[in-house]
């Protein structure tokens, strides 16, 4: 037909040669893979300013230039990378948890690249995914990191399910929910943003959930992230601390997959797998827009009642989990 999905190849912001799903038509060939749900399509922003870029991309559902090749190569580090872990998240989403695209529906997944100036972020925009290049002293482009895109796009899954408030408590649980599965996408370690720093020593990442509190807070240098609820952040920037907050309820999914003791208080690990369904569960099941803390305590234990048994060693390591990191 006139589309033809084909192959494409292309190295990516580390050098490493990917291959990928492209479409041909009339020649030329394009960042689209029709073959995931109803197509993960890749485009450029071109530098436009990001505000200006947020209002074509919600208003007019502008997303940006074609990325287009005369053969199957593709020569822009900055999108393969965009275009591969897009892919790769689709693939956990669906293996994982049967979840066909972030609405469960196949909805096109749409990542814009080169968004702004140098710009030092990434976000879901409530339409797609868009990335900035970083300023190259800190960071490097943002599409580099794929628990950074799996990031991203569990912000849609969670605006489709719970959709918790971006604000306090229920917007640090939104921002813990994508840094939770950030983790389990890029699954060799425990960082978030590990891979998108100029190498220096500020390549240990932009969070930890194995030790938040060894990266220093961004709201108060001083200190680390907080990783125990009497540390929580209670002022009002960032939309009340979700950046940081999040933190807090990070900690305990990395002590209920991998275990440890906290505060004195010890839980025992029960692994990665199970650790993902109980907050997949909790997150699609249980979370609602207004849900706190103790709720997320309770909706965690909840979904691992549901799935391993009331008197089950996944329950008791959430309780232990909330516990030491001062959730009721
Ligand atoms: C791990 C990805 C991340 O946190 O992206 C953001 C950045 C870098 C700045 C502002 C917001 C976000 C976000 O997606 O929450
Ligand atoms: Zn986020």
């Amino acid at each position: 037909n006139a589309i033809d999905q084909v192959q494409g190849t292309g190295k990516n912001l580390t050098g490493e040669v990917k291959t990928f799903e492209v479409a041909k038509k009339n020649g030329y060939y394009y960042l689209a893979d029709e073959t995931r749900g109803n197509g993960i399509n890749t485009v450029d922003a071109k530098h436009v300013n990001y505000i200006l870029f947020s209002l074509l991309s919600q208003l007019f559902g502008v997303t940006g230039l074609e990325i287009r090749e005369k053969s199957p190569t593709f020569t822009d580090p900055t999108a393969v990378d965009a275009h591969v872990n897009a892919e790769t998240v689709y693939d956990y989403y669906k293996k994982t948890f049967g979840l066909n695209s972030y609405d469960g529906k196949g909805a096109k997944i749409i990542s814009s690249v080169h968004v702004g100036k140098e710009w030092n972020n990434a976000a879901w925009n409530g339409k797609q995914m868009i990335y900035g290049d970083g300023d190259g002293e800190t960071f490097r482009p943002f599409s580099g990191a794929l628990d950074v895109i799996a990031h991203e796009l569990t912000h849609a899954v969670t605006e489709k399910t719970a959709n918790l408030d971006y604000q306090g408590e229920s917007g640090a649980l939104n921002e813990s929910m994508s840094d939770i599965m950030g983790a389990m996408v890029d699954r060799d370690d425990w960082e978030i943003g590990e891979d998108i720093y100029v190498q220096g020593e500020k390549a240990q990442g932009l969070r930890s959930l194995k030790d938040p509190a060894s990266i220093p807070n961004p709201l108060n240098p001083k200190e680390g992230y907080p990783d125990h609820y009497s540390k929580r952040y209670t002022g009002e920037e960032d939309n009340g601390g979700v950046h940081i907050n999040s933190s807090i309820n990070n900690k305990a999914a990395y002590l209920i997959s991998e275990g440890g003791t906290h505060y004195g208080v010890t839980t025992q690990g029960i692994g990665r797998e199970e650790t993902e369904q109980i907050y997949y569960r909790a997150l699609t099941k249980y979370l609602t827009a207004t849900s706190n803390f103790s709720a997320m305590r309770q909706a965690a234990i909840q979904a691992a009642r549901d799935l391993y048994g009331k008197d089950s060693k996944e329950v008791k390591a959430v309780e232990d989990a909330y516990q030491a990191v001062g959730v009721q």
